[in-house]
C-alpha cells in the first residue's frame, strides 16, 4: 500500500494569545488563528473571522513570499490518514514563517506545545474553530493543560486561558479522542462535569450537570429534532432563559433558612461554601414561607459588584480581578480576606430536600413545569432573572425560541451583568423525565451559546490622544485578537486615573470585552499571567498635540488650551472632501486664519469678510474671491456632509449619511432621543447615549451653522427616514412606496475597483451616497448579505468572494443605468 502523505509539520502554540493576521498583506479582520506569537511569526490564518468561511489555501500560495514554505505542500494535502479532506484545505492552523517563534513565552505558565495537521472541518453552520492535535504527546499535553487550566478556573478563577482558547482546546481533544478512541486518556476532561478537574465532600442529592452546547440555529433545530424523536413526541412548551455567567450553586433551606450553600464540584459532590452566606444578594437567609427545598443557580459579580471588588482588591493589596467571572469564583472560596465582596445570585431550579422528599411540595416540585416552578421560586423571595430584561420565557415553537434568542443576544451589550449564551429547556416534567440525563448534562436541555465577549490579549501600548475639546485620552494598543466577529488591535481606557486604579502595566496580558457596538475596553491586567517583565505605563507631560501644558485637576485631562488645541485639525476635517468639500481651502490658510483670529471653528467660515481674507498673506483678489464662492457652495452642502462636518465621534460618513436620511433634518436630530437614535442601522445602545452626548456638547457650533445659513437639510429625505417606515404599515404608507419604489431599496451594495464611465469622476464616498440616494446601504467588504457588486477595474479579491457567494455582479456603466435618475 503506498503510504499516506505526509502533512507538514505545523505548529500551534497553546498561548492564550489570539493572534492577528497581516504579515501576508490581507485586511486583518478577514482572517484568524489558532496560535499565540507576532505577525512576524505566523503566516497564515485559514479562516475568515468575518464570514466564518475556511480559507482557501492554494490562492495565497500564489504570492511569491511563501514559495518553500511548509504551506506549499499543506496545498498538496487532499486527505489524511486515508480521510478525504474538503478540497482545499480549510483547517484553522498556523503555520510559522521563518523559523519557530520562540522564547515569547512567560515563564510558570501552563502551555502546550504541539504539532498540528489540518483538521477535517465539521459543518461550516455550526462549526467552532478547534485546537488541532497532531499526535500522542499533542493530545496528552492538551489534556493536561484543560485539567489545570480547569482546575484553576473553577477554583480560585485564575486560569490561564481565556473561554475560548478553553473551549477550543477540548474541542480538540474530543476531535483527536473521536479518530483515536484506544489513546482516549482516563484524565481527559472530555464527558465530565467541569472537565473532571474539581472535587468535593458535599454529595449533592440529585447530579448537578453541566450542558451540552449548539452555536446556530441549525444546531439548535437538529437538537429539537433529536431530543423529539428521542421522546418519540413533539415538546410543546419550552423554557428559554439567559445563559448566566458565572457558577452553579445548590442552596439549600430547611424552613425557610437558608442552610447551607453547596458548588458544583464534579457533579456528584461540591464543596461546601457557607460562609458566603449573607454577602449574596438574592439569596435571602430567610425565605418568605418556612420551606423545606434546594434552590440552584449561579452566583456572579453584577457589573458594578465587579467594580467595587477591583477597588476593594487594588486597596489591599495593589491588583484586580481579571474579570466578574474569575472575581466571583475567587469570592465565592475564599475565607480568609480582609475584605468583603458581595455577589449576586439568580435562581434557576429548585427540587425536593430530604427528609421531607415525600411532602406535598416535592411532589410539586417533581411535577410541575420548570416555568411554574421559576414562579415559585420568585414568590418565596429568591432572584430569579424575571425582573431583568432577559427574563425567561416560555415558547411554544423554534421560531419563538429563536426570536427570544435574537432579543436576549440583543439586550446582551446592556445588562448589568454577565451571560454567555440562551438556555433552551423543555418546560414539562414528563418531557424532562422521559429525556433523563447523560453522564455530562441532562438531555432536555441545551445551551444556545453566544460568542466570547471576552478575551485574553497583550497590552503592547499606550497612545495618549488629544480630542475635539482638548481632554487628552489614553487608548490601549492590543496584540490584535479576534471578538465577538471582529479583530480588535485597539481599546478603551478612559483616564490615567483609570489605569492607575487598574493597576496596568505595559506587557501585561489583559482581559478585553467587547460586545455587540461597544467601544472594546481593558477590564483589567491578569496578574497572575505577569512575567516580571512588565514595565510601568508612562504618562505624558505635554499635550501631544500642541506640546503646551495639561491641566490634571480633574480625572479627566484636558490641554490648556482646550478646544483651541484641536481646532486647526476640526477645520481641515470639516472642510474636506467628504465633508464640506471647500476646495481652495489649504490647511496653511486655516492656519492663517486662525492665526489673524478670524475663526475659531468651522462655522466662522461663513461669516468671513472679502477684506478679512484679502488682508491675508499671499492672498489676491482672484483667489479670494473663489475661496469665497466655495464657502457659498459649502453653505448649501446636504445635510449628511455638514453632519459630517461636525466630527461626532462615531459617525463617519457612511453613518452621517444614515442619520441624515432617517432623520431628514437637523432639527429632528436634535430633538432626537437615544432611543430614536437607535432606529438608525448601526447605532446600538452604547453608541446612541455618546452620540447624544456629543451633540449637546456641540449645539452652540451648530446654532452657529444655523445661524450662517448653513443648509440643515437632506435633499430627498423624509423626517423619519423613508426606509425605517417603509415596513410600518399603514401610516407609514407614502413614504413606504417611495421607498419601495427606490431602485436599491433594501439591498446592501458593494463598489470595488476603479470606477468607468458615467461614475469615472465620482470618488467611493460620493458612489456610495449615491447608492443610498438609491435606496441602497453602501458596505465596504462582500457577505453573503451583499445584494450586488459593482466590480470596477482591478476589482481583486471582492469580486472573488463575490462569485464565491454567488452575489449579482455588475459593471459600473450597467450600474449607472440602474440608479440614472439619481446621478
Ligand atoms: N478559561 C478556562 O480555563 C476554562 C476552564 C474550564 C471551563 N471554562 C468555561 O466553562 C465552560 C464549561 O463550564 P460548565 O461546565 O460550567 O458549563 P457551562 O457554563 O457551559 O454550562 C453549564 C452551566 O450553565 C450555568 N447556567 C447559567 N444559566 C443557567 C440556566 N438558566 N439554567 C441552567 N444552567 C445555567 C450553570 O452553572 C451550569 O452549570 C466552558 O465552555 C468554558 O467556556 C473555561
Ligand atoms: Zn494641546
Amino acid at each position: 500500500m503506498k503510504p499516506q502523505p505526509v502533512p507538514p509539520l505545523v505548529t500551534i502554540l497553546l498561548d492564550s494569545a489570539q493572534v492577528y493576521v497581516g504579515a501576508h498583506g490581507l485586511p486583518a479582520d478577514d482572517w484568524m488563528t489558532q496560535a499565540g506569537g507576532t505577525p512576524a511569526e505566523w503566516a497564515f490564518c485559514l479562516q475568515s473571522v468575518r464570514t466564518g468561511r475556511p480559507y482557501v489555501v492554494t490562492d495565497a500560495l500564489a504570492d511569491p513570499r511563501y514559495a518553500g514554505n511548509p504551506l506549499v505542500e499543506l496545498a498538496g494535502v487532499r486527505s489524511y490518514a486515508g480521510v478525504p479532506l474538503p478540497v482545499p484545505v480549510t483547517a484553522s492552523v498556523s503555520v510559522p514563517v521563518g523559523g519557530e517563534p520562540a522564547g515569547r513565552r512567560p515563564e510558570g505558565r501552563a502551555e502546550g506545545r504541539m504539532s498540528a495537521v489540518p483538521a477535517r472541518m465539521t459543518s461550516m453552520n455550526d462549526a467552532p474553530s478547534l485546537t488541532v492535535l497532531a499526535d500522542q504527546a499533542a493530545y496528552a499535553a492538551a489534556v493536561q493543560l484543560a485539567v489545570d487550566a480547569a482546575a484553576a478556573y473553577y477554583g480560585d478563577g485564575t486560569s490561564p486561558l481565556d473561554d475560548d482558547a478553553y473551549d477550543r482546546l477540548v474541542r480538540g481533544i474530543e476531535a483527536y479522542e473521536a479518530e483515536h478512541p484506544e489513546q482516549v486518556l482516563p484524565g481527559s476532561p472530555t464527558g465530565k462535569v467541569a472537565g473532571g478537574a474539581v472535587e468535593g465532600d458535599v454529595p449533592h442529592t440529585v447530579p448537578m450537570l453541566s450542558l451540552d452546547n449548539v452555536f446556530s440555529p441549525d444546531g439548535l433545530t437538529r437538537w429539537v429534532a433529536g431530543l423529539e424523536r428521542r421522546l418519540g413526541r413533539q415538546v410543546t412548551v419550552w423554557s428559554v432563559e439567559p445563559k448566566l455567567d458565572g457558577l452553579a450553586i445548590s442552596a439549600r433551606y430547611h424552613h425557610g433558612r437558608l442552610t447551607q450553600l453547596v458548588t458544583r464540584g464534579d457533579g456528584t459532590a461540591g464543596e461546601d461554601v457557607s460562609h458566603a452566606i449573607g454577602t449574596i444578594v438574592g439569596l435571602p437567609g430567610r425565605l418568605a414561607e418556612p420551606i423545606t427545598a434546594e434552590i440552584r443557580g449561579e452566583v456572579m459579580m453584577t457589573t458594578e459588584q465587579f467594580e467595587a471588588a477591583c477597588e476593594k482588591r487594588t486597596a489591599h493589596d495593589g491588583t484586580t480581578f481579571a474579570n466578574p467571572r474569575s472575581a466571583a469564583a475567587g469570592t465565592l472560596r475564599a475565607q480568609d480576606r480582609p475584605y468583603v465582596c458581595e455577589l449576586t445570585f439568580f435562581g434557576y431550579g429548585a427540587l425536593p430536600l430530604p427528609p421531607t422528599d415525600g411532602s406535598e411540595l416535592a411532589e410539586r416540585l417533581r411535577t410541575l413545569p420548570h416555568s411554574q416552578i421559576m414562579d415559585l421560586v420568585a414568590a418565596w423571595g429568591v432572584q430569579t432573572t424575571a425582573a431583568t430584561p432577559v427574563a425567561g420565557i416560555v415558547a411554544a415553537s423554534v421560531e419563538e425560541i429563536q426570536a427570544r434568542i435574537e432579543a436576549i443576544a440583543a439586550a446582551r451589550a446592556g445588562l448589568p451583568f454577565g451571560i454567555d449564551g440562551i438556555v433552551i429547556k423543555a418546560d414539562l416534567a414528563d418531557d424532562q423525565a422521559a429525556a433523563g440525563f447523560g453522564s455530562r448534562a441532562p438531555r432536555w436541555a441545551i445551551a444556545y451559546k453566544l460568542p466570547a465577549t471576552e478575551k485574553i490579549t497583550k497590552l503592547i501600548g499606550v497612545e495618549w490622544n488629544v480630542g475635539r475639546t482638548g481632554i487628552i485620552a489614553p487608548r490601549a494598543i492590543l496584540e490584535p485578537v479576534e471578538l465577538d466577529g471582529s479583530v480588535v488591535t485597539y481599546a478603551t481606557l478612559h483616564n490615567a486615573a483609570d489605569i492607575a486604579r487598574r493597576g496596568l502595566m505595559l506587557g501585561d496580558s489583559v482581559t478585553v470585552y467587547k460586545a455587540g457596538d461597544i467601544i472594546p475596553r481593558v477590564e483589567a491586567p491578569v496578574v497572575h499571567l505577569r512575567t516580571g517583565d512588565e514595565q510601568p505605563i508612562s504618562v505624558p507631560r505635554v499635550c501631544p498635540n500642541c506640546g503646551d501644558g495639561i491641566d490634571t485637576s480633574q480625572e479627566r485631562w484636558r490641554c490648556v488650551r482646550g478646544r483651541e488645541c484641536r481646532a486647526l485639525a476640526s477645520i481641515v476635517y470639516a472642510a474636506g472632501r467628504d465633508q464640506l468639500d471647500i476646495e481652495t481651502l489649504a490647511e496653511s490658510r486655516i492656519v492663517q486664519l486662525l492665526e489673524a483670529g478670524f475663526i475659531a471653528d468651522f462655522a466662522d467660515l461663513f461669516s468671513l469678510k472679502r477684506e478679512q481674507v484679502l488682508g491675508l498673506e499671499r492672498m489676491g483678489a482672484t483667489s479670494t474671491d473663489k475661496l469665497l464662492a466655495a464657502i457659498e457652495v459649502a453653505r448649501t452642502r446636504p445635510l449628511s456632509r455638514v453632519f459630517c462636518a461636525l466630527g461626532v465621534r462615531g459617525t463617519g460618513r457612511s453613518m452621517s449619511r444614515r442619520i441624515a436620511r432617517h432623520f431628514a433634518t437637523m432639527e429632528a436630530i436634535l430633538a432626537a432621543g437615544a432611543e430614536d437614535l437607535q432606529a438608525v442601522e448601526g447605532i446600538g445602545p452604547e453608541k446612541a447615549p455618546v452620540v447624544v452626548a456629543e451633540l449637546a456638547e456641540l449645539r452652540p457650533l451648530i446654532d452657529k451653522l444655523i445661524a450662517a445659513g448653513v443648509n440643515m437639510t437632506e435633499p430627498g429625505a423624509t423626517p423619519g427616514g423613508a426606509a425605517t417606515t417603509a415596513a410600518d404599515g399603514a401610516d407609514g404608507a407614502d413614504d413606504g412606496t417611495e421607498a419601495a419604489e427606490l431602485p436599491l431599496a433594501g439591498m446592501s451594495v458593494v463598489a470595488t475597483g476603479a470606477m468607468t464611465g458615467p461614475l469615472a469622476d465620482l470618488s467611493r464616498n460620493q458612489v456610495n451616497e449615491l447608492i443610498e440616494r438609491a435606496g441602497g446601504k453602501a458596505s465596504s467588504s462582500v457577505s453573503a448579505k451583499t445584494a450586488l457588486l459593482v466590480a470596477g477595474e482591478k476589482a481583486g479579491s471582492k469580486r472573488t468572494k463575490a462569485e464565491d457567494l454567488g452575489v449579482k455582479i455588475v459593471t459600473p456603466e450597467e450600474f449607472a443605468e440602474m440608479v440614472a435618475a439619481f446621478l
